[in-house]
């Protein structure tokens, strides 16, 4: 526990759950992180930004207009990047950049969205994969010390998942070896990018790319928008926001046209693809799609995203309801704490485990794209079509699996959950972005329905597949799985059943084609059955993972820690073979009474998880500074906090609001 913790006065209910607690926290605080060292960094970044004090308002941020809100954000991010500037990366290196611990730490000084986030999320890591090394040379330092700020803008007003129907048009000048942007359209607009609006001056501009009067497709671009002395647009940049949203209001979203605007030829970034001085265009990647990296590194990293929002949002819910006490089932017995009802247990075990069971198998995505980018470095890039579909369907599905959990905090929170000062509404608007942005859902599990089909084709003509679509060589036999008991038991049916929806699919498009429709055609009649089977897919990715994973990782832990986290895991497991039961009845040989008897053993984990809920919380270790919760805070001051809050609101700045002089007193005096 950290000094800080100890010194406040806490909620007497909940130093009973910390009472009852059985495993040893700091040991699972390790697991979460990924490993004590990683443990030790986090808390050392979060001293040093947190010392600097520079994330307390006076007032709290929702509570501030538009402008105001966006004006502090820009101060407090200059203050922020200072300090990752300076001490962060001092101690990361750029390995932060896929480690969350820079997001973590960010919550503690901006409730919403920083308007600097899309320059290290995105803008730094573009230069990193899209730049020759000699560009790198030129601009990776210029933007690691922020003399310049940067955006990514690829989606327009008209198209965001079609990338090669984008038109903004980079049409090369030999004459003058320049690149003209240009917006022929108002759809062809930049819509969306993240700290476009108001604050970047440069941009990466993704365009079809125009030399000898030919089209090469969409390629990157970096684009100085303005001014560096007055910030102004410059000519030829028409530059704004794109009004106000559901979430990220301080993110500040931009548009961005072109009218004919020329940047040096150096600009296009040039690591897959150059045009030469006389307009030559050379392809120099040895894969298509090597332009849309920066895409697939962002969604690797947006399932850790994921897991320590849910495991925010489980931190707060699981206190608050440790606290929260209602209704009288038993006659004469005092009100029981939320947190005894099943049903809570329920609601809440499930985003705790789903915390867990995402950060690992975010932790081993971040490993798999590390070894593909090696391989792709010594020239090779036979895995990244395996690395495509991985990411795409991770990406949607811990993205979407945590926005429903959020959201199931919030309602676990009852009416106090919807508070702003809650910050289970602000989680859950960031969180339900990321199900889109980065790549639809939809979009994204087609794409590795995509992959999957092509797989089965080669199980089906007798050729070996990658490892993690291995188990249809298996499946291939027709056979049914046997029913084992539990986790081995449930990864093997949600094979199975992932194996048999890809195979009906693969007939269903067979069977379409057959009455002389095309392939895409029938492609189209399946879609909804490949978004399913590509879901079924990558929930047996998740079990599978998440076992052999916490199996591994708890080897050498004390023996309570041990059985907590396979508890947890089980509960995971057991929780969606429950959740797919009609998959599982349908292909694989589970029967009624397994389904009972996994029902029975799922009611059990909720009564064995429930004593240590609190401590499993208390685990990911977030500090209050990051949580901002008043039902969330470490001390369980729940209706203190949210008296001290609601004071803070400019509508409790006096006892009579003017409003009532202009308005209400003509009213009810007749007199409007
Ligand atoms: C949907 C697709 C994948 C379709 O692309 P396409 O070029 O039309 O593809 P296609 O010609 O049909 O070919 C498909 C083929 O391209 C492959 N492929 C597709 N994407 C990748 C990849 N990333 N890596 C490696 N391979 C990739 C696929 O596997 C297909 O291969 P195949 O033909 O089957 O061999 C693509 O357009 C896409 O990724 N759309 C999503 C757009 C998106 O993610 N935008 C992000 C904008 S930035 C943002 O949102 C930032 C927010 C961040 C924040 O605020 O924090
Ligand atoms: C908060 C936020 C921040 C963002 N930041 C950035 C940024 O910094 N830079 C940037 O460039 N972009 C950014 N974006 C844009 C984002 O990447 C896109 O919104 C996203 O890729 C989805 O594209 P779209 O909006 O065109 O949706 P559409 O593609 O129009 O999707 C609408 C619907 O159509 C469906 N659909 C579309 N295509 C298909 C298909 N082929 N098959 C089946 N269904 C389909 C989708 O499933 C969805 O239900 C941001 C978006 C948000 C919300």
């Amino acid at each position: 526990m950290s000094t800080d913790k100890m010194s406040v006065k806490v909620n007497v209910d909940l130093q009973k759950e910390r009472q009852k607690c059985n495993f040893n926290i700091q040991e699972v605080t390790f697991i979460f992180d990924g490993g004590k060292e990683q443990t030790l960094q986090r808390k050392k970044i979060e001293d040093i930004a947190l010392n600097s004090g520079a994330s307390i308002d006076s007032i709290p941020e929702e509570c501030l207009g538009l402008k105001e809100r966006y004006d502090n954000a820009v101060r407090k991010s200059c203050i922020y990047s200072r300090i990752v500037k300076n001490e962060i990366l001092e101690i990361t290196g750029l390995e932060a950049l896929g480690n969350p611990v820079l997001r973590r730490t960010a919550d503690a000084f901006f409730k919403e969205i920083s308007p600097f986030m899309l320059h290290l999320g995105m803008f730094v890591p573009t230069i990193i994969g899209q730049c020759t090394e000699e560009q790198q040379a030129k601009w990776l330092p210029r933007a690691l010390e922020m003399q310049i700020i940067g955006a990514y803008a690829q989606t327009e007003l008209g198209h965001g998942t079609f990338i090669r129907g984008l038109e903004t048009t980079a049409t090369y000048d030999p004459e003058t070896e320049e690149f003209v942007l240009h917006s022929p359209t108002l759809t062809s607009y930049k819509w969306w990018a993240g700290g476009l609006g108001n604050t970047a001056n440069h941009c990466i501009v993704v365009a079809q790319l125009y030399t000898k009067g030919q089209c090469h497709g969409t390629h990157p671009f970096i684009v100085p928008i303005r001014d560096m002395e007055t910030h102004e647009p410059f000519p030829g940049v028409k530059v704004g926001d794109v009004g106000v949203r559901m979430g990220f209001n301080t993110a500040d979203n931009g548009f961005l046209s072109f009218n004919h605007y020329r940047i040096p030829r150096e600009n296009m970034m040039m690591k897959n693809a150059k045009v030469l001085k006389d307009g030559t265009y050379v392809k120099v990647a040895r894969h298509e799609k090597l332009t849309y990296g920066t895409m697939v590194f962002v969604r690797v990293t947006l399932v850790k995203e994921a897991a320590i929002n849910l495991a925010k949002a489980a931190t707060i819910a699981v206190r608050y309801s440790a606290v929260r006490r209602q209704s009288q089932p038993k006659p004469d017995a005092p009100e029981p704490q939320i947190i005894d009802y099943p049903t809570q247990q329920h609601k809440l075990f499930i985003c705790i485990a789903t915390a867990h069971a995402l950060q690992i198998t975010g932790d081993w995505l971040w490993r798999t794209f590390k070894d593909v980018l090696a391989d792709m470095r010594g020239g090779n890039t036979d895995s990244l079509p395996e690395l495509h579909a991985l990411s795409s369907c991770l990406k949607a599905i811990s993205t979407s699996d945590s926005a429903a959990y959020i959201e199931q905090c919030r309602f676990a929170c009852g009416g106090h959950g919807y508070m702003l000062s809650s910050n289970l509404p602000l989680i859950y608007s960031f969180v339900t972005a990321t199900r889109t942005y980065e790549g639809d859902y939809t979009v994204l599990l087609l794409q590795t329905a995509r992959f999957l089909v092509k797989a089965w084709e080669q199980v089906e003509a007798g050729k070996s597949v990658t490892p993690t679509v291995s188990y249809l060589t298996l499946a291939a036999t027709k056979e049914k799985v046997l029913w084992n008991d539990f986790a081995e038991g449930i990864i093997r049916s949600f094979q199975a059943v992932a194996a048999r929806k890809i195979s009906a699919c693969a007939e269903t498009i067979k069977r379409h084609m057959k009455t002389g429709i095309c392939y895409e055609d029938a492609w189209q009649l399946t879609t909804v059955r490949l978004v399913s089977a590509a879901e079924s897919h990558c929930r047996s990715v998740i079990c599978q993972t998440y076992w052999n994973e916490i199996t591994r990782l708890t080897a050498s832990c004390s023996t309570n820690v041990k059985i907590v986290m396979e508890q947890l895991a089980t509960l995971y497991l057991i929780y969606w073979a429950l959740e797919r039961s009609g998959d599982l009845l349908r292909y694989s040989t589970i029967s009624e009474k397994d389904l009972n008897r996994l029902q029975e053993r799922y009611e059990e984990l909720l009564a064995l998880i429930r004593p240590n809920a609190v401590g499993l919380v208390d685990a990911f270790d977030f500090r209050d500074e990051i949580l901002r919760s008043t039902l969330g805070a470490y001390d369980g001051r729940v209706y203190e906090r949210l008296m001290e809050e609601a004071l803070k609101s400019p509508l409790n700045d006096g006892p009579v609001q003017a409003s009532f002089h202009k308005y209400i007193k003509p009213l009810t005096k007749g007199k409007l």
